[in-house]
C-alpha cells in the first residue's frame, strides 16, 4: 500500500503568521501524498466578537446558530483556507482546497442531542474517497476546511480534529496512512505548560490515568479521543506533535505517539 500523510493544523499557529507560514514551507516540502485539515476556531471567535455574535462552546464543540454558521463557513472555507492554498502554492506545491460541500467530499448529518441543541453542528456520515484518491494521484495535496453538508443543501460545522480522524480512516482502505495532529505543544505533556514533559507514548490505559489525574484535560481530550478512534480504525500510525517539528515528527523522532495498548 502506498503512504499517505493526514495532517491537522491547530488554531494558534493558524493565528500566527510566521509560524503558520514556516510550516506550509514544511508541509510543501513532504514528499508523496498528502492532505492537511485546518480550523481556525480562535480566528472564528475573534470575527464573532467583532460582529457582536455572541460564542458558546459545549466540551469543545462550537454551538452553531444561523449567524455563526455564516461566520464559520467564510472564516473556515473561505478566508483561512484560500490563504493556506496560496501559501503552498508559493511553495511550488500544487493544492486544492475544499470545504466538505465540494465534490461531495464529506457529508454529515446535523448533531442530535437528547439535552443540547448544537445548532448547525454536523457529525459526519461519509467521507468521498474516489474524489480525494483522483485528486492525490495527480499530485494535488488536498486542503480540508471543517464545513461539511447534509446533502440536502444544509452547511454544517465540524470539529476540525474530527474531520482529520475520519478523512484518515476512510482513506486507510486505500492508503497506508499517518495521522498527525500538529499544534503549538512539543506533544501531549506531563505538564501541559513545561514543553520539556513531552510523554512519548500514550496507549489507553495511561490515558485514562492522565486524564483521572487531570493532566490531560480541555482541548486535548477529545483530540486524543479522535486519535484513538483513529488507530482502531485502520490508520497506521498516530501522533502528536508541535508544527515547527514536523519532519521530527514524520521520522518518528518527536512528539507522542498513540499506541493500541
Ligand atoms: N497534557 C496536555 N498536553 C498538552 N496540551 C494539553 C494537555 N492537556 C490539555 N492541553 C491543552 O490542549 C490544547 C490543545 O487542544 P486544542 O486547543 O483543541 O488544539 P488545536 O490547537 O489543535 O485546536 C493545548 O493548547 C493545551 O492547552
Ligand atoms: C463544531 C465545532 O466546534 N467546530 C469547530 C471547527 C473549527 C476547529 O475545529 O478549529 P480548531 O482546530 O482551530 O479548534 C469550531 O467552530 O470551533
Amino acid at each position: 500500500m502506498e503512504k499517505l500523510v493526514v495532517i491537522k493544523i491547530g488554531g494558534n499557529i493558524i493565528d500566527d503568521e510566521a509560524k503558520l507560514s514556516a510550516f506550509l514551507k514544511d508541509f510543501a516540502a513532504i514528499e508523496g501524498k498528502k492532505i492537511l485539515v485546518h480550523g481556525g476556531g480562535k480566528l472564528a471567535t475573534k470575527l464573532a466578537a467583532q460582529l457582536g455574535v455572541e460564542q458558546q462552546m459545549i466540551d469543545g464543540r462550537r454551538i452553531t446558530d444561523a449567524e455563526t454558521l455564516k461566520i464559520v463557513t467564510m472564516v473556515y472555507a473561505g478566508a483561512i483556507n484560500k490563504n493556506i492554498v496560496a501559501q503552498l502554492q508559493a511553495n511550488k506545491c500544487n493544492a486544492i482546497g475544499l470545504s466538505g460541500a465540494d465534490g461531495n467530499v464529506i457529508k454529515a448529518h446535523k448533531r442530535v442531542h437528547p439535552t443540547i441543541d448544537y445548532g448547525f453542528v454536523g457529525d459526519v456520515d461519509e467521507v468521498n474517497t474516489v474524489l480525494l484518491k483522483s485528486l492525490l494521484e495527480q499530485n494535488i495535496a488536498v486542503v480540508l476546511a471543517p464545513i461539511t453538508q447534509d446533502g440536502n443543501g444544509q452547511l454544517l460545522n465540524t470539529n476540525a480534529d474530527t474531520i482529520a480522524q475520519e478523512t484518515a480512516k476512510a482513506l486507510s482502505s486505500i492508503y497506508k496512512v499517518d495521522l498527525v495532529y500538529s499544534f503549538e505543544k512539543s506533544g501531549v505533556l506531563l505538564d501541559a505548560n513545561d514543553d520539556s514533559t513531552v510523554i512519548k507514548t500514550i496507549n489507553p490505559a495511561s490515558y485514562k490515568e492522565l486524564k483521572e489525574k487531570q493532566l490531560i484535560f480541555a482541548g486535548m481530550i477529545p483530540k486524543l479521543d479522535n486519535a484513538f478512534t483513529a488507530l482502531n480504525s485502520g490508520v497506521t500510525r498516530v501522533i502528536i506533535g508541535k508544527a515547527e517539528q514536523l519532519h521530527h515528527i514524520l521520522n518518528g523522532n518527536a512528539g507522542t505517539t498513540i499506541l493500541h495498548e
